[in-house]
């Protein structure tokens, strides 16, 4: 299909479903299908969820300020979402060049490195923000 064919294809499909009302419920159903496929499909994001919510399990018991649970869900919802465009771009990659080519390989080593940059400023933020109040925890119990 040449480029104006489909764009012509997905303006009437969009209007269709203006048409019968059915638009931000259909978007909606979509993005969390979206979510669904990037949980079942890629282990590593599985990972950084169970490592989110025992995070948030840690941080229920500890005397956090509001600032604090912004930071915290601030940095879990940071890496979910690089992951999920570190996803996004391995999967385009294979689709667009599935044999060996160092562009690819460049592209996807770059994706994995946002992915670590954003691992390593999270944890910054849990030293920060867990370190003292651990600190203060265990001295109360010794
Ligand atoms: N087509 C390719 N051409 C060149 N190098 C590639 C190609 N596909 C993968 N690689 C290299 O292999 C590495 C792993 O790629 P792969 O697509 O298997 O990701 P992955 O193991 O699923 O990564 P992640 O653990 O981040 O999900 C890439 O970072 C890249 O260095």
């Amino acid at each position: 299909m040449t480029r104006k064919r489909c764009l012509v294809v997905k303006k009437k499909f969009s209007e269709s479903l203006v048409l019968k009302g059915k638009r931000k419920k259909i978007g909606f159903s979509y993005a969390w299908k979206g979510l669904r496929d990037i949980y079942k499909n890629e282990l590593n994001f599985r990972i950084h969820l169970v490592a989110a919510l025992l995070v948030v399990i840690v941080s229920i018991f500890l005397p956090l300020s509001a600032l604090e649970w912004v930071l915290i869900i601030f940095a879990i919802g940071f890496v979910l979402v690089v992951e999920i465009i570190n996803s996004i771009i391995e999967r385009m990659m294979d689709y667009l060049k599935p044999e060996y080519h160092p562009t690819v390989r460049f592209i996807k080593d770059a994706a994995a490195g946002a992915v670590l940059v954003t691992a390593i400023v999270a944890v910054l933020i849990g030293i920060i923000i867990f370190l003292p109040k651990l600190y203060v925890l265990l001295s109360a119990l010794l």
